[in-house]
């Protein structure tokens, strides 16, 4: 029995490693703090480790313990085990050893033990974590919940994630109750408001904002992941202290004095023995900063937080005014408050008027009034100022946008304006910067980003364009990593209707993808649309990638409407194609295709044309013969047929290049493609030289069958 808990113990056990420190090491060798998550990847001295049996995968097994536990801290001089099949008592615990004799102690401790009941490992479906929440789950997390299923945000176990949706409604909720002490206890110390019919409802109230306080310091708080060395903290230890360390738990602690219990000597109508509560002020600054990231819209919030700083002031002002009136006799002179209407509105009049001295104020008439007034009016003249100011650089940077496209439509219009352009010209500029505009907010996207870590750019990047890329059939049939590859060099570029976005003939430099819109693929003569390519569509390939020789663009393609494509620079793709082989075969294969549908189409137009006169000529023949009364009208289609087939094999040599063509000039022939041979109708005719004969010289693909009809 002994034996066999060895043997279990040996097949479950892992071992550091005696030549590896068994701490979780950064890459210059330093141990990690303690608080660091824990990944093999970032912990290398966790693949050395060994197991004591040889035919397990240790490295494999430990690597999968591992990342099931991510989240698990590794404590300094510690090993975790992570028994592949654990026994039963293993199961729930992370079994934490301090050292080598720890380690043999826990195994005498084994020994000792009656044999664990082994059980089947019961196999857990995998937890994901959401990559937008650090919080991972913890063991004291699961714990915790088996028992009392308490919400996670209530949990004393669980970690709180600081940027988070419930703990931001948390600070909402503790910047109302900041905002309710600071608003009313200068206001229940100025006016009477207090009295002794209302005292209990003012002190429920306050004593609701004080547990919500109490709450904050206590539960809150204490439980808020942070970074440690960029990795998430969570464990509810490290968290504790963390807080604690921090000049706000002071502050918190500080905020939650009882002096209110001064009451029993000075009475309830010491309000001011709560002044304390507004030590809390950087909840207050907590909440606005949360706000100021989560909202679309941040200067809503930033305009708001000043505000709420100018009408503080004044608030505070007409207290004070309040109460030197009080303290001089109420309208016992023209400065003080005459004591009609609503004392505080009067009040808070007054001390708007006096601070951004905008009325004619009641001129002072001894020291106390003549301070209260300079000190005012410095406060209007700095503070006011200063706030005021700041809302101005609030909006002009939430306009800056606007204001710098503004800039440059007008520098533009106005320097094409100056070279007296035509005024269609202008007006197709002006539609330019409208549409892209209103499409991508910005001319210079790539611009906005570039203060970004790559990675990041490239997720940016890759979310922003998601819903297009993903139309894009090539890199769907491609793996994700050409996506990742190419997101970051595709150009946003748009076009007005009618664009010529490639012109036929002009050396290709970039190939697109259509982001928006549509565009058209004209025929040679541009008098008919071959294709009409749609959202997600690429075009420009061919040149780009040189398909058989062919430097220059095949078509001329044109946006339909307004479009917005994305461009890809010959040297980006091609660095992206180096590695995604399939991706170059893909594009290959497409651009063969659409070189055989045209040469195709072209050698048809040709027939259409060529047999167009002759038809002509035929129909005269018929005619003429009608009316010599030569020919019966039910001979007159044979006829026509007769005649025709006359005149092609008349012509000996043509006849035989129908026949029989070369091996060269059927190459050079246009090439006919397959599904629209099986039509069976079609035929071509080599006689003038083709203009882009050259494109099929080097065609790789078999030559299709080629059907010569001579009706
Ligand atoms: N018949 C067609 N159907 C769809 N796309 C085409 C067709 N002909 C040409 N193109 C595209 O139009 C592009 C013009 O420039 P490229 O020759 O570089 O690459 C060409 C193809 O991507």
């Amino acid at each position: 029995m002994v034996l066999e808990k060895l043997r279990l113990l040996k097949r479950h056990t892992v071992y550091p490693s005696p030549t590896q420190p068994q701490l979780a090491t950064k890459p210059d060798g330093h141990p990690k703090p303690y608080g660091s998550w824990c990944t093999p990847e970032a912990t290398p001295a966790h693949a050395s480790l060994t197991h004591t049996n040889s035919n397990i995968d240790t490295k494999t097994q430990f690597r999968d313990a591992t990342s099931q536990a991510k989240g698990t801290l590794i404590q300094p001089k510690k090993v975790l085990l992570f028994p592949s099949t654990p026994p039963h008592e293993l199961k729930s615990k992370v079994i934490t050893l301090d050292t080598d004799t720890e380690l043999q102690d826990f195994k005498s401790s084994m020994i000792k033990d009656d044999p664990p009941e082994r059980s089947p490992p019961e196999k857990k479906p995998p937890v994901f974590e959401s990559p937008q929440s650090p919080v991972p789950n913890s063991p004291s997390r699961k714990k915790c919940r088996g028992f009392l299923q308490l919400p996670s945000f209530c949990d004393p176990f669980t970690p709180i994630d600081p940027q988070g949706k419930v703990y931001i409604i948390w600070l909402l909720l503790v910047t109302c109750c900041y905002t309710y002490n600071a608003w009313v206890i200068a206001l229940r110390t100025a006016f009477p408001y207090q009295t002794p019919d209302n005292t209990l409802h003012w002190m429920i109230a306050d004593y609701c904002c004080d547990l919500v306080y109490l709450l904050d310091v206590a539960l809150i708080k204490p439980r808020l992941m942070y970074l440690h060395e960029g990795f998430w903290v969570d464990d509810p230890g490290e968290t504790r202290k963390n807080y604690r360390k921090k000049l706000q738990y002071k502050f918190d602690v500080v905020s939650l004095l009882p002096l209110d219990l001064l009451y029993i000597h000075f009475g309830t109508q010491m309000v001011i023995l709560r002044l304390p509560r507004l030590l809390k002020l950087q909840t207050f600054w907590e909440f606005n900063l949360a706000l100021d990231r989560v909202l679309s819209s941040p200067y809503v919030v930033r305009i708001g937080k000043t505000l709420f700083y100018i009408f503080y002031l004044i608030h505070i002002n007409a207290c004070a005014y309040y109460m030197m009136s009080d303290y001089e006799g109420i309208g016992s002179n023209d400065w003080v408050y005459d004591g009609k209407g609503c004392a505080y509105i009067r009040c808070f009049y007054f001390a708007t008027k006096t601070a951004t001295s905008i009325g004619k104020n009641p001129k002072p008439e001894n020291p106390s009034e003549y301070l209260f007034m300079t000190a005012a009016w410095l406060m209007g003249v700095f503070v006011f100022a200063l706030l005021i100011g700041q809302i101005r650089d609030i909006i002009a940077t939430a306009t800056r946008a606007k204001t710098e496209y503004r800039k440059t439509v007008d520098g533009c219009t106005r320097y094409l304006r100056q070279l007296n352009m035509p005024a269609s010209l202008q007006q197709r500029v002006t539609c330019w910067f409208n549409y892209t505009w209103n499409e991508q907010k910005c001319f210079d996207e790539a611009n906005i980003l570039n203060v970004l870590p790559y990675n990041m750019k490239r997720d940016v990047a890759l979310a922003v364009h998601m819903e297009t890329l993903s139309k894009v059939q090539l890199f769907r049939d491609c793996s994700d990593s050409l996506l990742r590859a190419l997101v970051l060099q595709l150009r946003p570029v748009s076009f007005l209707p009618g664009d010529v976005v490639v012109r036929r003939g002009d050396a290709g430099h970039q190939m697109y993808i259509i982001k928006t819109g549509e565009c058209y693929v004209m025929s040679h003569d541009e008098n008919e649309v071959l294709a009409t390519l749609g959202e997600g569509s690429v075009f420009g390939e061919i040149s780009l990638l040189g398909i058989n020789g062919m430097r220059r663009r095949t078509a001329t393609v044109r946006s339909r409407g307004y479009s917005s494509l994305f461009a890809l620079s010959r040297n980006d793709l091609y660095g992206a194609l180096r590695h995604h082989k399939e991706a170059a075969r893909i594009l290959r294969l497409r651009a063969d295709q659409i070189i055989r549908e045209n040469a195709a189409r072209q050698v048809n137009q040709r027939m259409a044309d060529r047999q167009e006169p002759r038809r002509a000529r035929s129909y005269q023949c018929l005619a003429q013969a009608r009316k010599s009364g030569s020919l019966h009208d039910h001979d007159e289609a044979g006829g026509v047929r007769r005649r025709r087939t006359s005149s092609l094999s008349s012509g000996s040599a043509d006849g035989r290049r129908l026949r029989a063509p070369s091996a060269l000039s059927r190459r050079k022939l246009s090439v006919v493609s397959e599904n629209k041979t099986t039509a069976g109708v079609e035929a071509c005719e080599p006689r003038e030289p083709e203009p882009t004969s050259s494109v099929y010289g080097n065609l790789q693909a078999p030559i299709p069958k080629i059907v010569l009809s001579c009706d």
